[in-house]
């Protein structure tokens, strides 16, 4: 939608041949943006092989991009991922999968805080854009932003990548903290020890601390974990008042980032030697049977230490 409203010629592609008809025939996408009238410049296809033009994107879950992107036909030029995780199987980040499988291409990370209805809708947003060469995330930035998109760029895509696989799980222990009624102060207070968290482990695994402070982190890890309209925050409130994580994955048709970023994060963490308690806590909560009550006790409990820590 944006993209197109930028002035761009866009092509959909949705893997579901039915579905990429009823959104060509009615104009919406009605399963994922009920109500928003797709912009008269994209055409849709279903047929992968059918896309043209210099610039692919691709918004798909973490755990399915590698299986996409060996689809895809090799081509050079940019190749722009929206997913915010990392590879449960293999501890991979997003911009690594597009190395490894299409090392033909440039993997570009397109992150930050961004609703996908308010984006559709055209309300003001702005991203940060990583790519490595510095003078191409520029030129992207610059042709793909315009009036309500602005695009900052760099080229740490690790610290990119970082903030926005772990937003996601940090919003799940903000949603449980939430949800179980604990408060607004213990709220505020896990979201800072949890940005804490992540700049450790930009530090440890390569993430420049002003990424992490900006849109891509610390502005998704606002967004997310302070709005109820996000999925991980929502889960982790459902969580939190007592449903479990079968019920509530059960019910819905979309993707969970978090759910499958937890136990590889806190891996990383742990591999790294990095301390990450809130990180953990999710993951024992959500993969290794750990009662919530319990999990939020063990974080109270830590010994009392250096805030700068
Ligand atoms: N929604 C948002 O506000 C934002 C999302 N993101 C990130 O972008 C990524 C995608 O998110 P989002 O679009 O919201 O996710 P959704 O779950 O809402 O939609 C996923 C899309 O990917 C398709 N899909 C699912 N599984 C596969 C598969 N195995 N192979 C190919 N396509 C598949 C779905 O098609 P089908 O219907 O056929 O299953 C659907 O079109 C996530 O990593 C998310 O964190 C980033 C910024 C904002
Ligand atoms: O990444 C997002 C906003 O920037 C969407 O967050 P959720 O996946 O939690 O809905």
């Amino acid at each position: 939608q944006s993209f197109a409203a930028a002035g761009h010629p866009v092509t959909l592609w949705a893997r579901d041949p039915d579905r990429a008809a009823a959104i060509q025939g009615t104009r919406e996408n009605a399963a994922y943006l009920p109500g928003i009238g797709l912009h008269p410049g994209i055409a849709v296809t279903a047929d992968l092989a059918a896309i043209g033009g210099d610039l692919r994107l691709l918004a798909a879950p973490a755990q399915h991009l590698r299986a996409i992107l060996q689809r895809l036909p090799p081509r050079p030029g940019p190749l722009l991922i929206t997913a915010k995780g990392i590879e449960t199987a293999t501890g991979r980040f997003m911009d690594e999968i597009a190395a490894e499988t299409r090392p033909e291409a440039a993997p570009v990370l397109l992150s930050g805080p961004s609703f996908a209805e308010e984006v559709a809708r055209g309300l003001p947003t702005a991203l940060t854009l990583a790519c490595a060469d510095a003078e191409a995330g520029a030129a992207l930035a610059r042709s793909l932003g315009h009036r309500t998109l602005r695009l900052y760029w760099t080229e740490d895509l690790r610290g990119v990548a970082l903030g926005g696989a772990l937003k996601n799980v940090l919003a799940i222990a903000a949603g449980i903290v939430t949800g179980r009624g604990l408060g607004e102060n213990a709220r505020a207070a896990l979201v800072t020890r949890g940005l804490a968290e992540m700049m450790r482990l930009g530090a440890g695994l390569g993430g420049r601390p002003e990424t992490l402070m900006g849109l891509s982190g610390l502005g998704d890890l606002l967004l997310t974990a302070c709005s109820a309209t996000s999925r991980n925050t929502s889960l982790g409130i459902a969580l939190g008042q007592g449903r479990s994580l079968a019920e509530i994955l059960g019910a819905r048709r979309s993707v969970t980032e978090g759910v499958w970023t937890a136990a590889a994060a806190a891996r990383l963490a742990a591999k790294a030697g990095i301390d990450a308690p809130v990180i953990d806590a999710v993951d024992a909560v959500l993969n290794r049977g750990a009662a919530i009550d319990t999990a939020v006790a063990g974080l109270l409990l830590r010994p009392a230490k250096r805030e700068a820590q």
